[in-house]
């Protein structure tokens, strides 16, 4: 039976004031397991769901911006692998992160530390994700790994790998659980539930949205890290939805979505926590509430994607009517189909993305900087010499701007949190 348990806090802290340094009351929440949980859904929420489910399938069969939304999707990970307090971090755009990149790649030094901060950062999401998706099977030894990959290039990268061994929660005071707006499980009484939570995201109980959902509200109510929770919950969606085929090569930001709308996220989680029997229709009436949230964020995620996916398609084939007839399977053709995926090349690696020799890219890329598709920079200490395909970078940024927007479109309402600039 779900329950809160009354628990008294005996302080620890000098706090500043009498309340902080106070001890006192609080109550922990200890949900119910996941195992044997008859959960029912009604018609129109599993008709929202199987929606959201199509939604996700059909972007990843998206033919020709299949491999575009994969590309450029690594850097939509920014803004779940950041903690959401690195402003910074936040709101570079994805420009400088792909000009870091570029010189990284060339074996040269960028010059510019926060994108090489945050481009660690994508990685250990990358590879966090990468390492659980292909697991054979996933417990909780798995997702200890995969927050000590996450964890590695934090402030506390101790605390990667780690199930906490004492209280925290979410919200009030710094110093006391007793004015918090939730507090998680004791520590003592963590272990048979991971348990539980690893053997269900490991099976197939449920639809894989559903199993999604689930899994990270579970996550987030058990809160077993001191740090980084957030973070590993979000790379569990994608894990999930990886796992289950549901979504082999493009995950949608379900999670940025989540983002954009904080109160209607906190309210699905805190309907998720229902107190009373495991069997009682409770249960099933507060997940439901926290499911249509998530299907409703995985939809809009889904549509800002697509447009994305369109706006590109409109791109290419503007450009190629700008430039006149392109010979089928000429490097020039090759290289429009590359460039949505790989916005920012230089000769060598466009050379090995088309198949073409240099001479022959050096003048595809040559034709495209006089049409005003590629402009040259120079990046990095090094000053290589790449070039960029400018709208490419801009759409994507609409992209971002566009998901932390509560409607969808920051003409009408702005993002409402750090985002990068709109491109002048
Ligand atoms: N009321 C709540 N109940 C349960 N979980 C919550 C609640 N409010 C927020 N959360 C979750 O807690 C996370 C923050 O936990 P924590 O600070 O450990 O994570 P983080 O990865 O360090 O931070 P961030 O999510 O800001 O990157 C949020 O991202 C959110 O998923």
């Amino acid at each position: 039976m779900a329950e809160h348990l009354q628990l008294r806090w005996e302080p620890h802290h000098d706090g500043l004031s009498r309340r902080d340094r106070a001890g006192g009351f609080y109550d922990a929440y200890l949900p119910d397991p996941l195992a044997g949980w008859d959960l029912t859904i009604p018609a129109d929420v599993a008709a929202d769901i199987a929606d959201a489910e199509a939604a996700v399938r059909a972007l990843n069969q998206r033919g020709t911006t299949h491999v575009s939304l994969e590309g450029l999707a690594r850097f939509l990970l920014r803004a779940e692998s950041v903690g959401s307090s690195r402003i910074e971090g936040l709101a570079a755009a994805s420009g400088r992160l792909a000009r870091a990149e570029t010189a990284l790649a060339l074996g040269g030094d960028p010059r510019d530390r926060v994108a090489v901060e945050i481009l660690g950062n994508i990685d250990a999401m990358d590879s966090a994700i990468t390492l659980a998706s292909e697991a054979p099977s996933f417990g909780l030894e798995e997702q200890l790994e995969v927050h000590r990959v996450l964890m590695e290039r934090s402030p506390t990268p101790e605390l990667g790998g780690q199930v906490r061994a004492v209280q925290n929660w979410i919200g009030g005071s710094s110093y006391n659980p007793c004015s918090a707006a939730f507090v998680p499980p004791p520590p003592e009484r963590l272990a048979p539930l991971l348990d539980d939570l690893f053997a269900y995201v490991d099976g197939d109980d449920h639809s894989p949205l559903v199993q999604a959902a689930i899994a990270h509200a579970q996550f987030e109510t058990l809160h077993p890290f001191a740090d980084g929770n957030g973070r590993a919950g979000r790379a569990l969606i994608h894990v999930v939805l990886r796992r289950r085929g549901l979504a082999p090569g493009f995950v949608p930001p379900i999670s940025l979505v989540l983002a954009t709308w904080p109160d209607d996220y906190v309210a699905g989680l805190s309907a998720f926590r229902h107190v009373g029997p495991r069997g009682g229709p409770g249960r099933s009436a507060g997940a439901v509430d926290w499911l249509r949230t998530f299907a409703t964020a995985t939809r809009r995620a889904c549509t800002d994607a697509e447009r994305y996916g369109d706006q590109l398609t409109e791109l290419t084939a503007r450009w190629r009517e700008t430039l006149g007839r392109v010979r089928a399977n000429s490097a020039t053709d090759r290289l429009l189909r590359v460039l949505p995926g790989v916005p920012i090349l230089t000769v060598e690696s466009a050379s090995r993305l088309v198949g073409r020799t240099r001479p022959r890219t050096a003048e595809a890329i040559n034709r495209l900087v006089d049409a005003g598709i590629l402009e040259q920079r120079n990046i990095g200490r090094e000053r290589y010499r790449v070039f960029e395909a400018r709208e490419i970078l801009e759409l994507f940024t609409g992209l971002e701007r566009a998901l932390a927007s509560p409607v969808g479109d920051t003409r009408l309402e702005p993002p409402n949190r750090p985002v990068p600039r709109r491109p002048r």
